[in-house]
């Protein structure tokens, strides 16, 4: 068996999917929660890009001990000095430069000749490693680049210094075929290649990203780039989950494994989910919600006589667990913190304490609270941000009835500390509790999306909302969850202006 290293790149392309704003303390949670996925590399994001972006890498390159932690930079100083400005902490760091090879890319973006590329290219690599000693360069665009020349540039990286060499397909044109006889070439057509490892970097216009990745594998890429839950650039990139489930599932057929534990997969798919605001689609291959449901009768037969007949995956191998303990109104500490434990939260004495308080406040209005219930509830927690500056709601209501516009009264908490109340009207519930709430806080806020959805089943079950909203120009996401929809719907849009009270601050 190869073992082929996993880099994750959700923090930085899986950024980069519309709408998508993480904030720092969103970044780091995610960070650790790769580490604890056991990615081999993660890209922490693109310091250069922002003040904002710098400061997050920096957080987790402090923070991450067992990944390599990289950052994102163009084949220029500056970014390479703001790259390894925020990652030279790192216990293991790791530069990642990129400058695009197609002849499209190069004549019409960059407006650089084919040995201009070069030129830059090499002087950045040796630039980049006088400061740090794993250096991967990246040909963008590589998929639709000319052979010979990118043969012939990857020789002259590896020669600067270069010690991984990725071969994006960006625009995500190509097919497996092709993909991987691009590998097969450049083992073959470049006489240093030994030297490095060689990966791919697949995005999934035409829904071939997994396959094209695989295809590069079994051409001698020993690196896999992409995302959880797939999220990236336009239609996203190749999804890990997926490769290192096909790894396993069928390893009779493919010799390759991957270090990721792979009952970490379904919290770390939910807990980017959720911070992300990018619902994973029910029929999402390993991490769907229907991912494990049989719904036909001749299934449902099929699996209670044997599982196999329609299941390839258990839902455990990759963390999905079936549990028969119930827990509810009358379950106490023991019963709590072993479900705690069994879904892979490592909390503190104080944390667990005001766990257990929340789930009790959720017994008296649900009777059965679930593993999604709890999910959330200890997400709030972990990432607890009560003591941080914000506004905080107090109290709302909301005046519907069908003959007139709603009206709403809200009382807010302010980041300094004071008390504010108002009232107004919308065309809807919602949108009243929304025009009292941005009266409020005094900023002008356009509500871009907003997306309602029950953690769960029944009527008790809880309302999760996420909005996305654009303030100053500047898209911020938001996620509110409670058991009411309106109090969602609240928290959600008072998550989302609080993130831009954190950037600003
Ligand atoms: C394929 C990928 O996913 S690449 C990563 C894409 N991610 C992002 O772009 C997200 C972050 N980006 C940003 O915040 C901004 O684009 C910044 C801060 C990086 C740059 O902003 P600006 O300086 O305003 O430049 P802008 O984005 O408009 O244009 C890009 C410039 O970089 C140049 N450029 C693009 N790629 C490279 C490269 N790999 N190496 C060197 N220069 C490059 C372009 O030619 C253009 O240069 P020009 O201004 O001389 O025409
Ligand atoms: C910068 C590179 C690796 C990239 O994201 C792409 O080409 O898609």
């Amino acid at each position: 068996m190869t073992r082929i290293k996993i880099f994750d790149t959700t923090l930085r392309d899986g950024e980069q999917s519309p709408g998508v704003n993480l904030n720092q303390l969103e970044k780091l949670e995610i960070a650790k929660q790769l580490e604890r996925l056991g990615v081999d590399v993660m890209e922490a994001g693109f310091p250069a890009s922002s003040q904002g972006d710098f400061d997050a890498v920096q957080k987790i390159a402090r923070t991450i001990k067992n990944s390599t932690v990289t950052a994102l930079a163009r084949a220029n100083r500056n970014d390479i000095d703001r790259a390894w400005e925020a990652i030279k902490d790192a216990s293991h760091p790791r530069i990642h430069v990129f400058i695009a090879t197609s002849p499209i890319h190069m004549k019409d973006k960059l407006k650089k000749t084919p040995e201009q590329v070069v030129e830059i290219a090499v002087e950045m690599v040796k630039y980049a490693k006088e400061k740090c000693d794993d250096i991967e360069w990246s040909a963008e665009d590589a998929s639709r680049s000319d052979l010979a020349f990118l043969a012939a540039i990857i020789e002259q990286v590896i020669d600067a210094g270069a010690t991984v060499i990725n071969l994006p397909d960006t625009v995500g044109y190509t097919t497996p075929k092709e993909y991987g006889e691009m590998f097969k070439y450049m083992k073959e057509n470049v006489p240093n290649i030994e030297r490095v490892d060689l990966s791919t970097h697949c995005h999934d216009d035409l829904g071939m990203a997994l396959a094209n990745s695989i295809a590069g594998v079994q051409n001698g890429a020993t690196q896999v780039e992409g995302t959880i839950n797939g999220i990236g650039e336009r239609a996203g990139n190749a999804s890990l989950e997926e490769l290192a489930v096909t790894f396993e599932i069928r390893k009779d057929f493919y010799p390759f494994t991957t270090q990721f534990v792979l009952n970490e997969i379904k919290r770390t798919s939910d807990l980017i989910s959720q911070f992300t605001g990018m619902v994973v689609p029910g029929n999402k291959a390993i991490v769907g919600r229907n991912a494990f449901a049989h719904e036909s009768g001749i299934h449902q037969d099929g699996v209670l006589k044997n599982a196999q007949t329609y299941e390839i995956i258990t839902p455990e191998l990759v963390g999905v667990h079936s549990n028969n303990l119930v827990l509810g109104k009358h379950s106490g500490r023991h019963a709590f913190k072993d479900r705690i434990q069994q879904l892979g939260f490592n909390l503190s004495d104080e944390k667990i304490a005001d766990a257990f308080l929340a789930f009790k406040q959720l017994t008296d209005r649900k009777k059965e609270v679930t593993d999604d219930d709890l999910f959330v509830i200890l997400m709030e927690i972990q990432t607890d941000t009560s003591n941080r500056k914000q506004y905080q709601l107090r109290s709302f209501q909301v005046q519907y009835d069908s003959a007139h516009s709603p009206t709403a009264t809200v009382s807010l908490l302010t980041p300094d500390g004071e008390e504010v109340s108002g009232k107004n009207t919308g065309a809807g519930s919602v949108e009243a509790l929304y025009n009292t709430i941005e009266g409020l806080i005094k900023e002008e806020t356009y509500l871009t999306d907003f997306n309602l959805s029950s953690i769960g089943r029944g009527k008790d079950a809880l309302a999760e909302v996420h909005v996305s909203l654009s303030v100053d120009s500047q898209t911020v996401n938001g996620r509110g969850t409670a058991q009411d929809v309106l109090e969602a719907a609240s928290s959600a849009f008072l998550n989302a202006v609080n993130r831009v009270f954190i950037l600003r601050n």
